[in-house]
């Protein structure tokens, strides 16, 4: 099964918190039958399972910081490896967070074939999580680890898409758009892959 991953194709999607990632992947998990691994939720799960690792991390997280690159990447990989049998191919959803994450990625994984890069005003993404937060139950739906999250987005996250816009796999997605009007251009950068 290790083997297999190498063999799977791998779509990244980026983009700022509150962009619209989660709401994309499951669109795209409907149509195409992705296996779906968002980063944020595999975190949460562990913090939901109340383990001492699981506490560490709840930390970091409340406070819109990074956990450790390779507690991340490990994480993903184990979950790639558990699912490849019955996979398509995957969706890694809010990863790679900072450029070095990425080169880890590419040096145990391999090197994505597409990053789609939902894009939004700061203004909007924070207006949608303070709105998401009403409900979510997140405990990063605040104002002020949003501004963090935010803050660290751009300072982190942003040069991970200059790097993979040197490959030419980046496809700029306007996220101001109505849910399928963006999809719709999701769509078309996925079938143009071979
Ligand atoms: N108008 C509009 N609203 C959107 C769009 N995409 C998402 N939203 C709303 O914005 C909120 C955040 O969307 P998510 O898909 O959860 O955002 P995310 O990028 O996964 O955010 P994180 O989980 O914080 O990384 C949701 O409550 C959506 O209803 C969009 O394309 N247009
Ligand atoms: O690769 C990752 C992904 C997520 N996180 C942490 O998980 C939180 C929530 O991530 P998610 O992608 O769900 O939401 P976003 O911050 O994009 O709104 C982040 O603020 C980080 O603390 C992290 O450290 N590394
Ligand atoms: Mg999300």
């Amino acid at each position: 099964n290790y083997l297999k991953i190498w063999n799977l194709r791998v779509v990244l999607m980026s983009g700022g918190p509150g962009s619209g990632k989660g709401t994309q992947c499951e669109k795209i998990v409907a149509k195409y039958g992705y296996t779906h691994l968002s980063s944020g939720d595999l975190l949460r799960a562990e913090v939901a399972s109340g383990s001492e690792r699981g506490k560490q991390l709840q930390a970091i997280m409340q406070k819109g910081e990074l956990v450790p690159l390779d507690t991340v990447l490990d994480m993903i990989k184990d979950t790639m490896i558990a699912k490849a049998d019955v996979s398509k191919g995957y969706l890694i959803d809010g990863y790679p967070r900072e450029v070095k994450q990425g080169e880890e990625f590419e040096k145990k994984i391999g090197a994505p074939a597409l990053l789609l890069y939902v894009d939004a005003k700061a203004e909007t993404m924070v207006q949608r999580l303070m709105k998401r937060g009403e409900t979510s139950g997140r405990a990063d739906d605040n104002e002020e680890t949003i501004k963090k999250r935010l803050d660290l987005y751009y300072k982190a996250t942003e040069p991970v898409i200059a790097y993979y816009e040197k490959r030419g796999i980046v496809r700029k997605i306007n996220s101001e758009l109505p849910v399928d009007e963006v999809f719709a251009i999701v769509v078309k950068a996925i079938d143009e892959l071979k």
